[in-house]
């Protein structure tokens, strides 16, 4: 929470209501700007006029963001940066890679490789920018234990020698390409650069979401600026615990603001944001079409870039472009070796 923003201050919050909302995730005058009454009146006990009084009070209160002219619009957008793949058919198809200051969501069944994808762009955003790298570090929201320190150094190795060699000039690391203390220090430095925070439930994964924004805006002028923030998975916690068809508009609300929450980051901080979801892969009457992503109509609006993974033959697997503001749909086709993603 800011610290000017006391929630105690708000019209008909005492002590008592304060810290169910903080519980409850409500811990700033923003995330109770974009609380309906019903949800409110719910989480805190209260009756759901007091809700909406405590609602108004918060949309004044909050610094919600504005309006900016077309100049500043454009200012923000030129500073774009695209955060390749290294795999000439995958960035081909996204025109040069994950853009900054989107989400891009990434779903799929178990084993697809979406972790896979959250763990090599956590490398190839640190790389030059000559090499597809933005130069940058990431955050790694991590809500499913599926962060490997290990498989970062996997791929490290992986990297064509001319990278590694690169990325060593750049980073002032003596030595070649393959020499064992070389390579340790190249790996403890990329280890250094990924923020990982574990989300034990879908409350905390929001409040992690807030942290990161401190942490983005903080690092802006350090030598490995925050370009990535991954969340791996998005959805898993929201969905094993909003289990009814009751609790189904309760979920889509917080998850709505969960991730505006994290298209804030990205925009401000001009930090792609990539986010990693389930297909239902049992069909019920809840979560319905097995090919579906989870999360329904809202996430599908909010992420801007959609990426179906699909299993194939073997280690292949077909990265599916869904949907894409100014890009054609389509379909490339990638491997998951022991060195990372690589081409077909
Ligand atoms: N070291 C490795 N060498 C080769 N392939 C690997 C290696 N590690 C993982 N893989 C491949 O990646 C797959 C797992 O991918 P990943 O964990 O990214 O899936 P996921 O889509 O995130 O699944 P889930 O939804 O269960 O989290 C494995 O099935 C395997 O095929």
């Amino acid at each position: 929470m800011a610290a000017n923003e006391d929630l105690e201050e708000l019209p008909g919050v005492g002590p008592a209501t304060a810290e169910k909302l903080q519980e409850n995730g409500f811990d700033s005058y923003q995330g109770l700007a974009v609380a309906s009454p019903g949800e409110l009146s719910n989480t805190a006990d209260v009756g759901e006029s007091t809700a909406s009084d405590i609602i108004q009070a918060a949309r004044k209160a909050a610094d919600i963001g504005g309006f900016e002219s077309g100049s500043q619009v454009l200012e923000r957008r030129e500073e774009i940066g695209k955060l390749s793949f290294n795999i000439e058919e995958v960035d081909d198809l996204l025109s040069g890679g994950v853009e900054t200051q989107s989400i891009t969501e990434v779903y799929g069944e178990f084993g697809s490789g979406k972790s896979q994808v959250t763990h090599q762009l956590s490398v190839n955003v640190q790389l030059p920018k000559e090499h597809g790298g933005l130069h940058g570090s990431a955050i790694f929201i991590d809500s499913e234990d599926t962060f490997r320190p290990e498989r970062i150094d996997d791929m490290i190795r992986g990297l064509d020698d001319e990278i590694i060699a690169a990325t060593m000039e750049d980073r002032g690391i003596e030595g070649e390409p393959g020499e064992d203390e070389a390579m340790e220090e190249l790996l403890e430095s990329f280890l250094d650069n990924i923020h990982v925070a574990k989300a034990f439930n879908s409350n905390h994964q929001i409040l992690l979401a807030e942290k990161a924004k401190e942490l983005a805006s903080e690092s802006q002028d350090d030598e490995f600026p925050t370009r990535l923030l991954c969340v791996d998975s998005l959805t898993a916690h929201f969905r094993a615990e909003y289990v009814g068809r009751g609790q189904l508009a309760e979920r889509q609300q917080k998850l709505n603001k969960h991730l505006h929450d994290l298209m804030r980051v990205g925009d401000l901080n001009n930090t792609a944001v990539l986010v990693t979801n389930q297909v239902a892969s049992n069909p019920d009457s809840f979560f319905g079409d097995p090919t579906q992503p989870i999360g329904g109509n809202i996430l599908g609006h909010t992420s801007t870039f959609r990426v179906y993974l699909r299993k194939s033959k073997g280690s292949k697997r077909i990265f599916k472009l869904v949907d894409a503001p100014n890009l054609a749909d389509g379909e490339a086709i990638m491997r998951v070796e022991d060195e990372g993603l690589v081409p077909e």
